[in-house]
């Protein structure tokens, strides 16, 4: 794969058209409440038109090498935008923990997330008297659930001032900013000195860089000798075939309804590990466990597998009727001015994300779930 040329920071860029597109929003209610709120429509369609313009009328049949360049040379941005735009759907959606999860017998939805937390905080033998970095850290709810678990001081860094803004509400209503702090950054050209941190970890974030040699080299950089990286990965697996046009649709609808420039398979992360200089010490698909139910299923409408009434209100958002119904009310809204236009085509793209998905869970093409724990040797510099 070609190196890629970094894109340049601009962090006062960025927060200026926070201000503009989300005005105080970040303040004030989430999920279906903080989109009613924002009114700043030419900011919103520059969002939706920046991001758009890498997948309309980009067929996965017609795809290029060049196409998949143009995304990857513009990874922040891409990211930045996906997530202005997609933010307040995954809160009403999917809650404040933006990643997949394993389900256990009879287990609610809420109870598998933080579980999930809880394992890699376990894996990575997280404890009270680290300093730790969340990689893409989203708004929050692993940093809380992580700290909480496990008493380790957590700084999050994220490139969209929205997502920062939320995650330190988050933190002061929880009585954590003493234990919580958030940076604003791109994780290919991380500000932090060498050597800071005890630990790294990254939940289903790191598939946005456009290298993953490139992100696990600044991890790489950032640990303290003896440090220790664990991260859940999104990958295709061995078994995607990017000549089986269907392959190819499932993993070009996930990479556009999740923002996601370019995702590699299992053998390149792998590769990548080691090349930024890491020993790896676990390694493992987490989707291939014989669970009861798998990762996909509350967004392949399996109602019949939830474990509670309160998971079936939370699951039913979920589903594909729960979905069509949320986008269809995006579009009236639209209509009549109480959304900012571009909205319910972010909803139908996170609908396509959705099907693509649990096309790949089911074909087993794709997991959001390998788990890789590694370690920066103690006489690295
Ligand atoms: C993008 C990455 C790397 C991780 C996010 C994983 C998941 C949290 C999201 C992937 C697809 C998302 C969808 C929703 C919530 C968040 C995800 C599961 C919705 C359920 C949000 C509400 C919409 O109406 C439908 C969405 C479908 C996809």
């Amino acid at each position: 794969m070609a190196p890629i040329a970094l894109e340049n920071e601009d962090h006062a860029r960025d927060a200026a058209f926070n201000s503009a597109m989300h005005g105080k929003s970040a303040h004030g209610r989430q999920g279906l409440m903080a989109m009613m709120s924002k009114r700043d429509g030419a900011a919103q369609k520059a969002a939706v038109d920046e991001y758009f313009k890498h997948w309309d009328n980009k067929a996965a049949k017609d795809e290029t090498a060049d196409t998949r360049e143009a995304r990857r040379a513009e990874y922040a941005t891409l990211t930045r935008h996906y997530y202005n735009l997609a933010t307040d759907l995954y809160e009403y959606g999917w809650g404040g923990s933006f990643h997949f999860c394993r389900f256990a017998y009879g287990e609610a939805f809420g109870q598998a997330i933080a579980r999930h937390e809880h394992f890699l905080a376990h894996m990575m033998g997280l404890r009270d008297d680290m300093e730790v970095l969340d990689v893409g850290c989203g708004v929050g709810g692993p940093a809380r659930e992580i700290c909480k678990f496990s008493g380790a001081r957590i700084t999050g860094l994220n490139n969209n001032d929205y997502q920062i803004e939320r995650a330190t509400k988050y933190a002061a209503r929880e009585g954590l900013a003493h234990k919580l702090k958030y940076v604003k950054g791109d994780f290919m050209q991380m500000s932090f000195p060498p050597n800071t941190f005890d630990a790294v970890y990254a939940i289903e974030a790191t598939v946005h860089a456009p290298s993953l040699e490139g992100v696990y080299s600044q991890i790489f950089r950032v640990l303290k000798p003896g440090g220790v990286f664990g991260v859940y990965e999104w990958l295709m697996t061995e078994a995607y075939d990017n000549e089986n046009p269907h392959h190819r649709e499932v993993r070009l609808g996930i990479e556009q309804g999740d923002g996601i420039s370019n995702m590699v398979k299992i053998p390149e992360a792998l590769a990548a590990i080691k090349a930024a200089g890491f020993e790896l010490e676990y390694q493992e698909d987490l989707a291939n466990r014989a669970d009861a139910r798998p990762w996909y299923y509350p967004l392949a409408g399996s109602l019949g597998q939830v474990s509670s009434l309160w998971d079936l209100f939370t699951v039913a958002r979920m589903t594909k009727v729960g979905r069509s119904i949320v986008s269809s009310a995006l579009e009236v809204g639209e209509m009549v001015r109480v959304i900012p236009h571009g909205t319910a085509k972010t909803a139908r793209s996170l609908e396509l994300a959705a099907d693509c998905l649990v096309e790949g869970g089911k074909l087993k093409l794709f997991t959001p779930m390998f788990l890789m724990v590694a370690r920066k040797p103690m006489d690295a510099k």
